[in-house]
């Protein structure tokens, strides 16, 4: 979707935060949080549980408002300009969100209908989406018969079957073995090579975290570290992420992984 990036410049960033805070009854989750995701890039939000990954997630798209600061979504205003701003996301919550008595087809002609679609564009959306997770075979079976990894595949693709250009994933991999957590990890990789989709994956555990990914670590609502895992350990002088991660937060709540 260029619209955005033509009303907004070719550097519109797919999600840009400024000065984010927020509290839940006087209690700070999130305080002064500034982040960007450029477009087709992969960024990992790293943090222990409590961090505020999901309140940041809630925020960007609008379950929570009252807050402070400001949240842009490609260089959209996501509450002046809400309607083009969600139209710009797609999300995987950390509670699976699939109704395991319809089927994955179902599932996803409810999700087209939600955002507009029509029949047409969204069985072919649809259908194109779960080809590239490889379950269009399994497009009539009830989603209550999918493996645990098979249902995240078909949350990625009901995400994307409106063609966002951010991707937000809250710890999609809970409860997966190895395998499927790999899987998903290079799947959404190929995402924002091949597709062009921005992914903020939210995460407590290192191993997701991949060279060259981009690390935000969050801790008490706050941003410690927004660099790559090669520059966070030479900068902190230790050897891997997950000492600069102990480091960072205090290793009574490092990441497992
Ligand atoms: N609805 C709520 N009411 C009050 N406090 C909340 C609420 N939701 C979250 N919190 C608190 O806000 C802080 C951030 O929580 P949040 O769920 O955003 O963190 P998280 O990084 O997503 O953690 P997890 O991985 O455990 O989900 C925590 O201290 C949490 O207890």
């Amino acid at each position: 979707m260029s619209e955005a990036n033509d009303r907004h410049g070719a550097t519109a960033p797919a999600l840009e935060i400024r000065q984010l805070s927020f509290a839940y009854t006087g209690r700070p989750a999130l305080d002064d949080v500034s982040l960007s995701v450029a477009a087709g890039e992969f960024v990992v939000l790293l943090g222990p549980n409590g961090a505020g990954k999901t309140t940041l997630f809630s925020l960007v798209t609008r379950l929570h408002d009252r807050r402070r600061g400001e949240i842009r979504i490609g260089g959209y205003d996501v509450r002046r300009q809400a309607v083009q701003a969600h139209a710009r996301i797609g999300v995987v919550f950390q509670q699976p969100t699939l109704d395991l008595d319809l089927s994955v087809a179902q599932n996803l002609a409810y999700h087209g209908a939600l955002h507009g679609m029509g029949r047409g564009e969204a069985k072919t959306q649809a259908l194109a989406q779960l080809e590239r997770v490889a379950l269009a075979d399994q497009r009539r079976t009830r989603v209550r018969r999918l493996s645990g990894g098979q249902r995240r595949r078909v949350e990625i693709a009901r995400g994307l079957m409106h063609r966002p250009r951010l991707l937000l994933l809250d710890e999609p991999t809970v409860g997966l073995d190895i395998a499927s957590r790999r899987d998903l990890v290079e799947h959404a990789h190929r995402l924002c090579v091949e597709e062009g989709v921005a992914v903020l994956w939210a995460t407590h555990l290192i191993d997701e975290v991949r060279p060259g990914d981009r690390v935000l670590v969050l801790h008490h609502g706050r941003l410690l570290a927004d660099e790559r895992p090669e520059t966070l350990t030479a900068r902190l002088g230790v050897e891997t992420l997950g000492e600069a991660f102990d480091l960072l937060v205090g290793t009574e709540e490092a990441a497992c992984g």
